[in-house]
């Protein structure tokens, strides 16, 4: 580790804020942490107020180039920036996952391809993205899509260099400037991001990375007067400051925040099947929004799901997320470890039982665990817990399936297993949800919208509908007469 620079597995990672396309260093630091063991991966700089302000300075001032900027010259640019993720990828693949314990086999043939997907994807889009004409009384309506101009994107730890580039890469395309604040327990790989945007000639300005603690640095950015807007990936909390922040300026939102989803299983389910998707939800050791963490059974195949469930989750194996055996890697933060096992701990002591786990393991993993007899009502079934805990109760008919799956105040997806297809229909049909996968889990696709209902979030991104959110959407009207060239 030098001053600025340190070291992770073999990759130089730059500890500074980018702003205004140089390295701008603060006075603090804070210490990122591996959740693997502990070690100290970084003194990373902490921004405040001060960083906020000249980041949100830079992308004002990079703002109208950048928006002048032809379609194609901007496409050519984000093409460039996933070639140059794909150049790095097993650089990013390894400081991810010292930085968030997400499995390395994980981010080497999912997470990082997508990364570069995620630039790819918005970059073609865009080049097809057309204005809409159409005529009323003889005077022509033309609805274009004008850039919106800075954009604060904050981004959780979950996922962390995906989740930002999934705001990035649409912000980017449309027009617009960015200031990206990720995670304080993730910092990492949005460092090398700046790096590698600026080596594929992202002008200066144009993307800005600021690191720091969310309550120092956050609320300076939220508020800010010059931002015209905010996407934030994140806990409800968390959200209703920066909304709250956001309001003094009406900056528009988009807010992708927890879930609390369910996986109905109907009797007439391919069990096996069921079992695959229910045991799925441990990955990234439940640290993902859309994990289906409510299993709800139908009565009479509830014993010999549990039964084949508690077989496949046993023979999970956790450990060294390096290790490509590793099917479950550590919690990111001890703080995380604590807040799971809290939730446990309160279940158990309101009459839950846990036919697997229940505990920690060592102090930065906690076991694959599923409880059983928990009331709908209960905190654990109602709340987010962010880790490796699913809960499994029972329904009797497919009303009671309904009503159970959507009693939470979160709605961002749902997950069925049934082997009749219009039960299929007529259950995703009553279902609160942003996204229903129907005998799969987590095929997801770029063209479509993705965010939750209720307190799983506030609007959609992905596909148009990220365009829809980061551009100024202008209509002009256009009369037949007045023209010198019609006498
Ligand atoms: N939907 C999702 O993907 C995520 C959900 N969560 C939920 O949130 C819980 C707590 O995790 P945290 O890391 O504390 O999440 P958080 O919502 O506080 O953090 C997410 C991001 O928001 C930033 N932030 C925090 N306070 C801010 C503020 N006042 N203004 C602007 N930015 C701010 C953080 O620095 C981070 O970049 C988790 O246990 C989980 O339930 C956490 C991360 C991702
Ligand atoms: O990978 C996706 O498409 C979506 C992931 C979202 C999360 O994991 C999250 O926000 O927690």
């Amino acid at each position: 580790m030098t001053d600025h620079l340190t070291t992770v597995a073999g990759v130089a990672v730059d500890t500074r804020h980018w702003i205004g396309g140089r390295r701008v260093a603060s006075t603090d630091t804070f210490t990122d942490v591996s959740p693997i063991d502990g070690s100290t991966l970084g003194e990373i700089s902490r921004g405040t107020g001060t960083e906020a302000a000249q980041a949100v300075a830079a992308a004002k001032a990079a703002f109208p180039a950048w928006a002048a900027t032809s379609r194609a010259e901007r496409a050519r640019i984000l093409h460039a920036i996933a070639d140059g993720v794909e150049k790095r990828l097993e650089d990013l693949a390894v400081v991810e996952t010292h930085d968030n314990g997400a499995l390395l086999r994980s981010h080497r043939r999912g997470v990082m391809p997508r990364v570069a997907h995620n630039f790819r994807f918005f970059a073609d889009r865009l080049l097809t993205l057309d204005h809409e004409d159409f005529e009323t009384r003889g005077h022509t309506n033309r609805v274009g899509w004008d850039p919106a101009g800075p954009c604060v994107l904050i981004t959780p730890w979950n996922a962390p260099l995906m989740l930002a580039t999934w705001k990035v890469a649409p912000a980017l395309a449309a027009g617009n400037t960015v200031v990206l604040k990720p995670a304080e327990w993730s910092p990492l790989t949005a460092s090398l991001l700046a790096d590698i945007a600026a080596a594929a000639g992202l002008p200066a300005g144009v993307l800005n990375v600021v690191q720091g603690y969310g309550a120092e640095i956050g609320d300076a950015l939220t508020s800010h007067p010059d931002v015209r807007r905010i996407s934030f990936t994140g806990s409800v909390p968390t959200a209703k400051r920066i909304a709250a922040s956001a309001a003094a300026n009406l900056t528009p939102l988009s807010l992708e925040l927890g879930g609390k989803s369910p996986l109905l299983v109907f009797a007439d389910a391919d069990l096996d099947l069921a079992v695959d998707l229910a045991v799925e939800q441990y990955d990234n050791a439940g640290q993902v929004c859309l994990a289906a963490t409510r299993l709800l059974v139908e009565e009479p195949i509830a014993e010999e799901f549990t039964r084949r469930f508690v077989e496949k989750a046993s023979g999970l194996r956790q450990g060294d997320p390096r290790d490509e055996a590793t099917d479950i890697g550590p919690t990111i933060h001890p703080r995380q470890l604590e807040k799971i096992d809290g939730f446990v701990r309160r279940a158990i002591a309101a009459g839950a039982r846990a036919v697997v786990g229940g505990h920690r393991e060592g102090d930065r993993y906690y076991a694959p665990t599923l409880l059983t007899e928990v009331a709908q009502d209960s905190e654990i079934v109602q709340e987010e817990v962010f880790g490796p805990v699913l809960t499994l109760q029972t329904f009797t008919t497919e009303e009671e399936a309904v009503r159970l799956a959507d009693d939470t105040r979160f709605g961002l997806a749902a997950t069925l297993a049934t082997g009749d297809r219009e039960r299929a229909e007529r259950v995703t049909a009553r279902l609160v949800a942003g996204t229903v996968w129907v005998n799969c889990f987590f095929v997801r696709d770029l063209r479509a919208p993705f965010g939750g209902s209720r307190h799983s979030g506030v609007g959609r991104e992905g596909g148009t509908w990220s365009f829809d959110f980061y551009c100024d959407l202008k209509n002009t009207v256009t009369a037949p007469k007045g023209w010198k060239d019609h006498g």
